[in-house]
């Protein structure tokens, strides 16, 4: 069958190797250096998933015999990325963003198209041009549209090594990696690793506290929080306590998070947009998270301070050290 990913980067690029092992025809949209890559070598995937050379065919428009389409841009890429790629009326789609709105960009942008969400718990890296490495395997979540659930559960299940769910509630999982991705901020502000990030007392607490901010917005909201690889509604429950405990509550969850992680450095999304000069998708996550609690009435200064910082690394390429960003942001708290 043929799956065609828009935006092969450090995800989408991961499953279009998988699903190329796994048999199927696989096409790319990809732009620059890396397109030139794969149309000359491949896509190289190593790491968690195992080791693959892939052969895929780079497309400026999606093949009209496409069963599925895989949309895997960053969020803030989406519509650009749509445009033009002529996707076949009626194609289901699967969004595989972090963050809240890249459905409903999806859907008003292919109204013809079931689309569905996959929320991916494994970390991913894309090395250099043509080359991705797995560097955490973890299980995907997918729900939404069931048409577009139906044709690629099969699929996915088959291509990944490691457990494919369905939630019956996508919006509750989407708000809960909504809490698991506060860890992506902090190293594109600050250049290190999510394990760095974590194992540093100051930089922790700030995490914590942009952890407990999500679930008091996300609460306020009626969120029904869903499980997703190790995060539950019970692992969220001691982080909406008041206060210090609450925060408290985030870095236990944020240790935690970095165990699953491993050993090898993660840079989360985030870094790597800022190490390729890229602008971040940090409106779409936790300018997700103070647009909802504008909306909740909920005060979010922790988000609004990461936001700031994130926005001057974009602008300015050079990265704070956690002492600063530590500061800057628990002066907003204050
Ligand atoms: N990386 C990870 O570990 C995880 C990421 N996610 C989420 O998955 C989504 C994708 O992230 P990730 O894979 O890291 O992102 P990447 O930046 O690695 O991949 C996105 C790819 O899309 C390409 N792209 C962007 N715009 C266009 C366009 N107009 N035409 C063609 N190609 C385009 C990018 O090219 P270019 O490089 O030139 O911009 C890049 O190759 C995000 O929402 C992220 O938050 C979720 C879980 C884990
Ligand atoms: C879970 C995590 C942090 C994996 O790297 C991720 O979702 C991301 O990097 O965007």
């Amino acid at each position: 069958m043929r799956v065609t990913v828009i935006g092969a980067g450090a995800v989408g690029g991961a499953l279009a190797a998988l699903l190329d092992r796994a048999g199927h025809e696989v096409s790319v949209t990809a732009r620059g250096d890396h397109a030139v890559a794969l149309t000359e070598s491949g896509l190289t995937l190593d790491g968690g998933f195992g080791a693959h050379r892939a052969g895929v065919a780079v497309v400026a428009r999606v093949p009209a015999d496409t069963r599925l389409v895989i949309v895997a841009t960053k969020a803030n890429d989406t519509a650009a990325a749509l445009a033009g790629v002529d996707v076949p009326s009626g194609c289901p789609v699967m969004v595989l963003q972090n963050g809240l709105g890249g459905d409903e960009l999806v859907r008003s942008v292919l109204p013809g198209s079931p689309v569905g969400v996959g929320l991916a718990l494994f970390a991913a890296s894309l090395v250099g041009p043509g080359r991705v490495t797995v560097t955490a395997a973890a299980p995907l979540v997918i729900g939404g549209d069931a048409r577009s659930v139906a044709v690629a559960l099969p699929v996915l299940r088959a291509a990944l090594p490691e457990r494919v769910d369905v939630s019956a509630d996508i919006r509750g999982a989407q708000w809960t990696k909504l809490v698991i991705n506060q860890v992506n901020a902090l190293p594109a502000i600050t250049g290190l690793s999510v394990q760095q990030t974590v194992a540093d007392d100051r930089l922790r607490r700030v995490l914590g506290a942009a952890m407990a901010e999500t679930v008091a917005v996300g609460a306020a909201l009626g969120v029904s929080w869903q499980a997703i690889g190790p995060v539950d509604a019970a692992a969220l429950r001691p982080l909406q306590a008041p206060g210090a405990e609450g925060v408290a509550a985030g870095e236990e969850l944020a240790r935690m998070l970095a165990r699953g992680m491993g050993d090898v450095p993660n840079p989360a999304s985030m870094l790597q947009s800022i190490r390729r000069g890229r602008v971040t998708e940090v409106d779409q996550i936790n300018g997700a998270v103070a647009a909802a609690g504008r909306a909740a009435g909920v005060a979010t200064p922790v988000s609004d301070a990461i936001i700031a910082l994130v926005h001057e690394v974009e602008r300015t390429a050079a990265f704070v050290t956690p002492a600063d960003a530590a500061t800057r942001v628990s002066t907003t708290q204050d």
